[in-house]
Order: C-alpha cells, then structure tokens, then sequence
C-alpha cells in the first residue's frame, strides 16, 4: 500500500493505447507523467487529454514533457510505442530508468524479450524482426521487464484526443519466473488506476493467445480495408484468418506453448470487435509504417528456428507490405 501510493510512474508514448491508459489513471487521480515527443508533450500539457466514446467526451489536465532526464528515475515505465518504434524511441525510456525501475511494454505481436529465458536451443536470444540490431535488448534487461498483453480499443484522431471503443484490459507477466512480489504490486497499482489488470503466471502463452487474432487479422485488415467483423463474416476471409491462426498454433506449439484453441471458437466475434478497425488498417490508412515485424515476421522467425513453415503468414506480410509501398511509396 506504501508503495502504491509513492510509486513514480511515466508513461512513455502517448498514443492511442498510452493514451487511454493514461487517462484512466488520472481520472484515479494518480497524475502519471506523460512523455512524449515535443509537439504532442506540449499539447497535452497545455490542452490536455481527451477520451471520447460514442456517447461521451472528457478532458483531463495531465502532466506531461518531453524532457525525460528532467523527470528522473521511475519505479515503473509503461511505454505505448508501436514494436518497429522501440529502438528509436529509447531515447525517451532510457533516462528514466534505474536498475530497479520495472518496464512494462504495451504492445502486440511477438516481444523482443520472448526467447530470454527460454531452455529450448532455437539459436540466439535476438529476435531480428523486432530487434534488428539487438539495440533494445542492450537497453533494457529483461530482468527489469514485465511482459504485457493488451486488450484495448482505441485510436487517436488528434494527438491529446483518444477515441476509445472499450475495454481496458492489461495481462501482464514476469518473463522469467512465474511470478513475484514486483509483479503483484504493479497490477495493484494499475487496478487502483482503473485498469482491469490481471497477473499471468504464464505471459508466453498470454502473447500467443492474443497474437492469434493479431496475425489473422490486422494484415488482411490493412490489405482489405475490412473491419474485423467483415473479415470473421466473409468465407474466404474468415479462411484465410483461420489458416494463419493455425500457423501460429503450430510455430506456438513447437517452442512449447501448450495452448490448443478452438480456432472456430477463436473466431467467434466479441461485441467489443463489431465495426473495429485494426491498428494495423489505421497505420494503412494514416501511411504510417504497419507492423508487420511483430505480428507477422516474429512469428515467421520463430517458425524457421523451430522448424515449422509459415507460408501463408509470409505471403499475407508480404502482401500487405507491398501494398503499403504502393500506396505511399517508401520502404516498410
Ligand atoms: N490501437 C489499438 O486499438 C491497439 C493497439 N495495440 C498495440 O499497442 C501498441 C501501441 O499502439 P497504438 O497506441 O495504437 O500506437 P499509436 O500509433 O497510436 O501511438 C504510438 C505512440 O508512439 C509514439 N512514438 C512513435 N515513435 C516514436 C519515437 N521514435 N519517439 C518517441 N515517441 C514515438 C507516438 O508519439 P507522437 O505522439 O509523437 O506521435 C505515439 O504517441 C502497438 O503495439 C499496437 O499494436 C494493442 C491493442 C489495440
Ligand atoms: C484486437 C485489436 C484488433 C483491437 O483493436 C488489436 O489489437 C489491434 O487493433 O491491433
């Protein structure tokens, strides 16, 4: 409880899942700092941050900077970037940190962290699809991270305004043992945030369950334009999510996740996922650069090291990417 109320906490990457977690935890009244680029950390502190549902708007004074050395160090750094964003945003964790700061990394797809720790010979710890250069393993042990699974839906329509379709879910896990007293004191601080927070004693297998969905459909979003309901409602679509699902079961299964998902059940469609656009359709949309390697080339990575062949998630991921230059010409 002692450290639940002195706890220093920044949230890094304000975007639209740092956002929204923000905001919950200052309408708790536990004023997080927000540090964030200039243009959005000078906006948020002086208009501050909006949450907007289908039925309601409420702005919320927030503290914010974009100067982190200013700020010290922290017990706990949640960071919202997106997996192909981390090495060059460092620059905004790294100042924060000390050797007991913990960092919780709020992202979809396969973590740079995943092989750390694992028994099973599948080559070295660096994921080179999230990882390239190993920079954010250098940066980060991963003794001072706690893995995170994110269930939310939002988007950011303006830098300091979130629209939020619900759910406010985290899973968060230790990466290297099954739990501690570090991890339970977290998830206490984000429930009394008014985050629904829950410990996972296995975050490996919580990656996988969510990747499921990730991998099936945000590059076929990105590629199609559908919505995540028009994916689930089109046969040949909902096909083709099934069979990437299945490809993640098998590359899951080899590294030793024993998780077997009803895939029929696994597309079954909850109402919070009715109309959404995926984050990946969003960056298509935006032109900002999609997500591919961690939703799709971690998987493939780990398909190859174990042994297990990922056609159809290579094909889509190319696809996806090919459209993406084609729409707005750079590299991705
Ligand atoms: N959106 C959703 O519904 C969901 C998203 N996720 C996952 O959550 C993660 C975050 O996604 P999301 O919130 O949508 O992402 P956004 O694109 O909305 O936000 C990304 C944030 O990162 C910041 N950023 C990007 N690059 C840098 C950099 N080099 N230095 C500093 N800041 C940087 C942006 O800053 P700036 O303000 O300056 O632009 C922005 O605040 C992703 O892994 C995504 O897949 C998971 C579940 C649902
Ligand atoms: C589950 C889903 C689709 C929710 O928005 C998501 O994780 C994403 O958009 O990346």
């Amino acid at each position: 409880m002692e450290r639940e109320r002195t706890m220093r906490v920044a949230i890094v990457g304000a975007g639209a899942i740092g956002g929204v977690i923000a905001w919950h935890m200052a309408k708790a009244g536990q004023r997080p700092l927000i540090v964030a680029r200039p243009a959005t950390a000078a906006l948020l502190a002086s208009d501050g941050l909006t949450l907007e549902t289908a039925s309601s708007a409420e702005t919320l004074s927030v503290n914010a900077t974009a100067d982190p050395s200013s700020a010290g160090v922290q017990d706990l750094v949640l960071v919202g970037y997106k997996a192909h964003d981390w090495p060059t945003g460092l620059d905004l964790v790294t100042p924060l940190l000390g050797p007991e700061t913990i960092v919780l990394p709020m992202l979809n797809g396969i973590p740079w962290w995943y092989l750390d720790g694992l028994d099973a010979g599948f080559g070295d710890r660096k994921l080179t699809s999230v990882d390239p250069e190993g920079a954010i393993a250098a940066a980060l042990p991963t003794t001072q991270v706690l893995g995170c699974v994110v269930y939310v839906g939002a988007n950011r329509p303006a830098p300091n305004r979130i629209a939020w379709n619900g759910r406010k879910r985290l899973v968060i896990g230790e990466p290297l043992v099954p739990t501690s007293a570090r991890l339970a004191d977290v998830v206490a601080f984000l429930q009394a945030g008014g985050i629904d927070a829950e410990p996972s004693a296995d975050v490996r297998s919580a990656v996988w369950h969510k990747l499921l969905g990730n991998a099936a459909y945000n590059p076929v979003s990105a590629l199609t334009g559908a919505t995540i309901d028009a994916i689930i409602g089109d046969p040949a679509l909902r096909s083709v999510a099934k069979s990437i699902m299945a490809e993640c079961v098998a590359v899951a299964a080899a590294l030793g996740i024993e998780d077997r998902p009803d895939l029929e059940v696994r597309l079954e469609l909850p109402p919070t996922l009715v109309g959404v656009k995926t984050s990946m359709l969003q960056d298509m949309e935006a032109g900002r650069p999609l997500e591919l390697g961690a939703i799709a080339g971690a998987v493939a990575e780990l398909g190859r090291r174990a042994g297990v062949p990922t056609p159809l998630i290579d094909c889509v991921a190319a696809l996806a990417g090919n459209a993406w230059r084609q729409r707005w010409g750079a590299a991705v």
